[in-house]
């Protein structure tokens, strides 16, 4: 099996020490691909291709036309090889085929969204309160940026940090979770085939507490930009102030789900499943507390159990597979514990709750889809992201009380409101303390609207505009048309 490399100022090297990583496929536990194991040392000669290329390269400067020209062109890459990027993601995650084809459509909507939006703004001329004076405002790159992702949506986090870094004209050191890199080797690849010239964009691979602690420490690095857990969040909060690096963060979410009796039925149970089982519950924004109103309560969770029972779980490469397993024996006994002390704390398992019987699926790290029912606020299985198939389920009776039940958490990702009642909807989102909110929809996201969190679920923006300007300094520059002595001293 060949050895996948890091790509550092234009070139395909293996790392420093020679390790060596094997990739596996979560579902039979296969070796699917060998790659180098980046360290600290590989991570610094990353970061000083990238401030080279920044610091002396043409790339910040080039015409943002022709930026965008590169940047078309690398979602052209994506789109004709489509297959062969789900496959590989599908690989990496286990996540089903169709699902990765789902994510490659939208990370080449990503790359051609920022891509169109590369020459559109040109600065503007402000109102000088100074007579005789222009006063304009531009916008450039911050420098080198160190980008890092997680596993659960290897290339389409990454997506979200490249496209905008490369038109905006930074340099940039990207590290993917050093369980998932399929993908991004790949596109690493895909860019270079489209013209991103040698130093702009490097990848390091190999784990966080050495690579990625590196990019977030480093006195060369102007910005920093990660996704993933909210410790791991903090920890490079901490790092990035040697510099007082820029800093995105993308955290976690436990994510309300609020039902009224009012919503349709059938409507609101299916993206109910949609919301939590979608990719094994494994995201961010999946809808993991449902709060729903006491008069249908009941019939509610048996209609949800009815459902989940008919889940398929096995191979992603199967047509009929509907979940795959979880990223990693590691995560399947934090999914595994996380339910077992919601037991203790007094949560009813409706269905679940364990392992799937199949000796098909012994070998990979299935987890049965599963339902908590008798949950309430004060438990942690309600407060903790378990990032697993799992939801948990309260009551409420006023609109009030399900407005804070919603809002009783650290996080501030997401959440739905389902309901026939649009301004009972509309006077729940204005109080829902969340970065985006849904109604009568749970989980959407495209590359025009900002996506991001409110309290511990992060810091900035990323998609839309807001994704762009992140990657973005703002100069105010001023020019004195009729100079002349002060005469002050
Ligand atoms: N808000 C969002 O948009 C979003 C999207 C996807 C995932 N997530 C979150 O990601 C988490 C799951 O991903 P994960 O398990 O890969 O997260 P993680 O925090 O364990 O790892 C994420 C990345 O950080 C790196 N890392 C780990 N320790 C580091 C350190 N000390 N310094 C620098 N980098 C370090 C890892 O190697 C990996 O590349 C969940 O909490 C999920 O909610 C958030
Ligand atoms: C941001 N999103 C929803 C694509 C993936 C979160 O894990």
């Amino acid at each position: 099996m060949d050895i996948k490399k890091q790509f550092i100022d234009g070139s395909w090297i293996t790392s420093a020490s020679e390790a060596i990583r094997d990739i596996i496929n979560p579902y039979n536990q296969e070796i699917v691909a060998k790659v180098t194991e980046s360290d600290a040392t590989d991570a610094k000669k990353a970061i000083a291709a990238a401030r080279h290329a920044f610091d002396h390269g043409d790339w910040p400067a080039a015409p943002a036309t022709d930026r965008g020209k590169v940047v078309h062109k690398i979602a052209d890459f994506i789109e004709r090889d489509r297959e062969e990027l789900a496959e590989l993601e599908s690989l990496d995650t286990g996540k089903t085929v169709e699902e990765s084809r789902g994510d490659m459509d939208d990370i080449a909507g990503v790359f051609r969204y920022y891509a169109e939006m590369a020459d559109k703004d040109g600065g503007e001329i402000i109102d000088s309160p100074i007579p005789n004076s222009i006063s304009k405002v531009i916008r450039e790159p911050v420098g080198v940026c160190g980008q890092i992702t997680p596993w659960n949506y290897p290339l389409l986090q990454a997506s979200w940090k490249l496209a905008p870094a490369l038109v905006a004209g930074n340099t940039l050191v990207m590290k993917p979770s050093e369980i998932t890199p399929l993908t991004s080797i790949k596109v690493f690849e895909l860019m270079e085939e489209a013209g991103v010239p040698s130093g702009v964009a490097n990848l390091v691979l190999g784990p966080g507490n050495s690579v990625g602690a590196e990019l977030s420490a480093s006195d060369d690095v102007d910005l920093i930009s990660f996704t993933g857990g909210i410790e791991t969040g903090k920890s490079i909060m901490q790092a990035a102030s040697s510099n007082v690096k820029k800093l995105a963060l993308e955290l976690g979410g436990k994510n309300p789900n609020v039902v009224f009796a009012d919503a349709d039925f059938e409507t609101a149970v299916d993206q109910a499943m949609n919301a939590v089982f979608f990719h094994a519950g494994q995201i961010c924004s999946a809808g993991t507390r449902l709060i729903v109103e006491e008069s249908i309560h009941d019939d509610f969770v048996e209609a949800l159990v009815n459902r989940v029972k008919t889940i398929k779980l096995g191979n992603g490469f199967n047509e009929t597979t509907q979940m795959g397993p979880l990223i990693s024996q590691k995560h399947l006994d934090k999914v595994t514990n996380y339910v077992e002390n919601g037991k203790q704390e007094g949560a009813t398992v409706a269905v679940g709750g364990g392992r799937p019987d199949e000796p098909e699926l012994q070998n990979g790290f299935f987890y049965l889809p599963t339902v908590l029912t008798d949950c309430t606020t004060d438990m942690r299985v309600v407060q903790d992201e378990g990032f697993g198939p799992v939801i948990t389920v309260e009551k409420f009776t006023t609109e009030e009380e399900a407005v804070r039940l919603a809002n009783d958490s650290i996080y501030g990702l997401s959440g739905g409101v389902f309901t026939n009642d649009i301004a009972k909807a509309e006077r729940c989102v204005a109080k829902m303390r969340m970065g985006t909110v849904w109604i009568n929809e749970f989980n959407l996201y495209f590359p025009h609207a900002p996506w991001g969190g409110f309290k511990q679920s992060g810091i900035g923006r990323e998609l839309g505009k807001p994704g762009l300007e992140e990657y973005q300094e703002t100069k105010h520059i001023f020019q004195n048309l009729k100079p002349e002595p002060l005469n002050w001293f």
